[in-house]
C-alpha cells in the first residue's frame, strides 16, 4: 500500500523541506510563463538566429526551474451522449478518500450506506495533499473547471519530479488504481436487480433491470446447516472468485451454476443472500414469467454486470420443463417443438399469454451468449421439486453444483439457537436433538419457534416452545402417516376387490360363453340327429 506521509521522521522532514522548495519552484511557473511571453514580445525586434537562441535558453531555464510533470485525471471523458465517468478518476477518488485525506484540511463528505466506511471523504476544490511511494513524494490536487455548458467538471492533478516519470507512470498510478478499485469493491453497496418492477404502462416504459439497495442480513454464519457442508460451499465460492486465471487457462467461461433444491422454508433464498454477502456480488433476480421471449431474455443477460449472481427462483414453476427435451429426437423439426413450449407460471395465468421463453432459449442463456459476455457470474436456480426438472437443464456444466437444503438437523438447530437466543448449549438440547432426529421440521419452523414472542420469554421458554412444536409436528406426522397408510390400504383393498370382481366377471363370462357354445353344439347335434331320423323314415317310404 502506498503510504501517506503522516508520520514525519527526520529524514522525511528533510524530504518535506525539499518538497517545500520544490513546491516553491512550482509557484514560479506563472513567472516562467511571463518570461516566455516577454521573450516572444520582444523577440520580434531581434535577429531570427538570436531569437531562436533566446527561445532555446528560455525553455531550458524553465525546464531547469520547473522540473515537474503534471498529469490530469478528469472526472468525465467524452462529450454529449458519449460523456461518461472516468473510471480512473473514480478509483483515485476512492484511493484518496481512504489513504490521504487525513492530511488534508478542507474536505467534502458524503454518506455512503456501506458496512465498512459509511463516510466518504474527498478533497475539496483547490486542496492539495502529499503522498509518498517508495520514498518519492507526489502531490495530488483537486480542481474544477467550468465548461461551456456551465457544468463544473472536476479533475485531479498529480504532480511529481520528472526524475520519477517511469516509477510513477509504470508503478505508482497502477498501484493507486488497483487499491482504489479494491477499496471500492470492498465498500460498494450491493444491489438487488429485478426485471419485474411493476406492471402496466410503467413496466412497459421500464423494460430491463431496475434496482434497489441489497441489504439482506443473511450470512453463512447465520445459515443453519451442517458445518462441513457449509464449509464445502464456501470453499467452492472462494475458489470460483479467485479463479480468473484458472478459468482462462482451461478455456472455460468464468461462471458457475448452482442448483439449490429442497422443501419450502429450508433456506434456499437465505443461502443466495448469504452467497451475495460473502462474495460481495450484486443479485439479479430474474423473473422469467415477465420476460416476453428469448430475445428479451438475451438482452437482459447482456445488461448484467460482472461480480453478480443471477437467480431464477422456483425454476420448475417458471418454465414448463416436463419432458419436452426427452420427447425430442435431435432433428431440426424438434427445435420447433421446443420453441412452442412457452413458460407456464401457475399463479400468473394472465402473463403466460405474452411470455414465450423456451427451454432452448434458457439453455442458450446459460451456455451460449452467457459465456461470451464477460465473466465472474454465478447463476442459481432454486426448486422445491428437483425431479420435475429436465435433466438437460441441470446437467453438470450448466448447474455445476447441486446443493440440497433439507430439514433441520441438530447441527443446524445449534446455529439457530445461537442466532436467535445466543446460547450454545442448554440442558434441553439433548431432548431437542432426539426429537429432531425423529421428525422433519424445516429450519424456518424451528426459527419461528425459537423467536421470543414477548420480552418475558427467556431461553428456556423458547426452547420449551420448540419442544412442544416438534412434539405436535411429530404427532401430526404420525397421524398423517397413519392416514396415508390407511388410505393406501383402502386403495389397495379397493384395487384388490376390483380385480377380484373383474376376475369373477371374466370367469362368469367365459363360463357363459362355454355354456353358450355347448348349447350351440347340442342344438347342432340335435338338428343333425333329427335330420338323419327323417332321412331314414323317407328312405323307408321310398322302399
Ligand atoms: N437454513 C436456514 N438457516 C437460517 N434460517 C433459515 C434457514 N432456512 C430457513 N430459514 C428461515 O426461514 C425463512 C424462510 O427461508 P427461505 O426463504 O430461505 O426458504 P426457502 O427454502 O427459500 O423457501 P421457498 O422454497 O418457499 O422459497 C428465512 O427468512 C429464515 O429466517
Ligand atoms: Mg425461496
Amino acid at each position: 500500500m502506498a503510504k501517506t506521509s503522516s508520520i514525519i521522521s527526520p529524514k522525511r522532514l528533510q524530504k518535506g523541506t525539499l518538497g517545500k522548495i520544490d513546491r516553491l519552484l512550482g509557484r514560479l511557473a506563472p513567472m516562467m510563463t511571463i518570461i516566455m511571453f516577454v521573450s516572444t514580445m520582444f523577440g520580434q525586434f531581434l535577429l531570427p538566429s538570436f531569437r531562436a537562441l533566446i527561445r532555446q535558453y528560455t525553455r531550458n531555464l524553465i525546464r531547469f526551474l520547473y522540473p515537474y510533470i503534471e498529469i490530469k485525471f478528469h472526472e468525465f471523458i467524452g462529450e454529449g451522449f458519449n460523456l461518461k465517468r472516468n473510471e480512473a478518476f473514480a478509483a483515485i477518488q476512492t484511493y484518496l478518500s481512504v489513504n490521504s485525506t487525513r492530511r488534508a484540511k478542507r474536505l467534502t463528505a458524503e454518506v455512503v450506506k456501506s458496512s465498512q466506511d459509511p463516510l466518504m471523504l474527498d478533497l475539496d476544490d483547490s486542496e492539495e495533499i502529499t503522498d509518498e511511494f517508495k520514498g518519492v513524494k507526489l502531490w495530488w490536487a483537486a480542481n474544477k473547471m467550468a465548461n461551456n455548458q456551465k457544468i463544473d467538471r472536476r479533475f485531479y492533478t498529480l504532480t511529481f519530479h520528472k526524475r520519477y516519470r517511469d516509477l510513477v507512470t509504470a508503478s505508482y498510478i497502477q498501484r493507486v488504481m488497483e487499491e482504489g478499485r479494491a477499496i471500492a469493491t470492498r465498500n460498494r453497496q450491493l444491489k438487488l436487480f429485478t426485471n419485474n418492477s411493476s406492471s402496466g404502462w410503467f413496466a412497459y416504459r421500464m423494460k430491463g433491470w431496475s434496482h434497489v439497495v441489497f441489504e439482506h442480513p443473511a450470512t453463512f454464519e447465520t445459515l443453519a446447516m451442517e458445518p462441513s457442508k457449509k464449509e464445502e460451499i464456501m470453499n467452492d465460492l472462494v475458489k470460483f472468485k479467485k479463479g480468473k486465471e484458472y478459468y482462462a487457462k482451461i478455456g472455460k467461461a468464468w461462471k458457475r451454476g448452482y442448483l439449490l433444491y429442497g422443501p419450502p422454508g429450508t433456506g434456499k433464498s437465505s443461502m443466495i443472500a448469504a452467497m451475495a454477502n460473502f462474495l460481495n456480488y450484486d443479485v439479479y433476480d430474474l423473473e422469467l414469467t415477465s420476460v416476453k421471449d428469448n430475445t428479451e431474455l438475451r438482452k437482459l443477460l447482456i445488461e448484467t454486470t460482472g461480480k453478480s449472481i443471477i437467480v431464477i427462483e422456483d425454476i420448475d414453476c417458471s418454465l414448463d420443463l416436463t419432458g419436452q427435451r426427452t420427447k425430442t429426437t435431435g432433428k431440426v423439426g424438434d427445435e420447433k417443438a421446443k420453441q412452442d413450449t412457452s413458460i407456464n407460471k401457475k399463479d400468473k395465468p394472465e402473463e403466460n399469454k405474452s411470455s414465450h421463453v423456451t427451454l432452448s432459449g434458457l439453455l442458450n442463456f446459460i451456455d451460449g451468449l452467457w459465456s461470451a459476455c464477460g465473466g465472474e457470474r454465478i447463476i442459481v436456480f432454486t426448486t422445491n421439486f428437483v425431479d420435475k426438472l429436465d435433466p438437460a437443464l441441470i446437467r453438470r456444466g450448466r448447474m455445476d453444483k447441486h446443493i440440497e437444503l433439507s430439514y433441520c438437523c441438530y447441527e443446524a438447530f445449534k446455529v439457530l439457537a445461537k442466532n436467535y437466543l445466543g446460547v450454545e448449549s442448554h440442558e434441553l438440547f439433548p431432548e431437542i436433538e432426539k426429537l429432531l432426529g425423529e421428525t422433519n421440521m424445516t429450519p424456518a419452523d424451528v426459527a419461528e419457534n425459537l423467536m421470543p414472542k414477548s420480552t418475558d420469554e427467556g431461553v428456556e421458554t423458547c426452547l420449551n416452545n420448540l419442544i412442544q412444536a416438534i412434539k405436535v409436528a411429530k404427532e401430526e406426522a404420525k397421524k398423517k402417516a397413519e392416514k396415508e397408510a390407511k388410505r393406501k390400504e383402502e386403495k389397495e383393498a379397493k384395487k384388490k376387490a376390483k380385480e377380484e370382481a373383474e376376475m369373477k366377471a371374466e370367469k362368469e363370462e367365459s363360463q357363459l360363453e362355454a355354456e353358450k357354445k355347448q348349447e350351440e353344439v347340442d342344438q347342432k347335434e340335435m338338428k343333425s340327429n333329427g335330420k338323419s331320423a327323417e332321412d331314414t323314415k323317407d328312405d323307408g317310404l321310398i322302399h
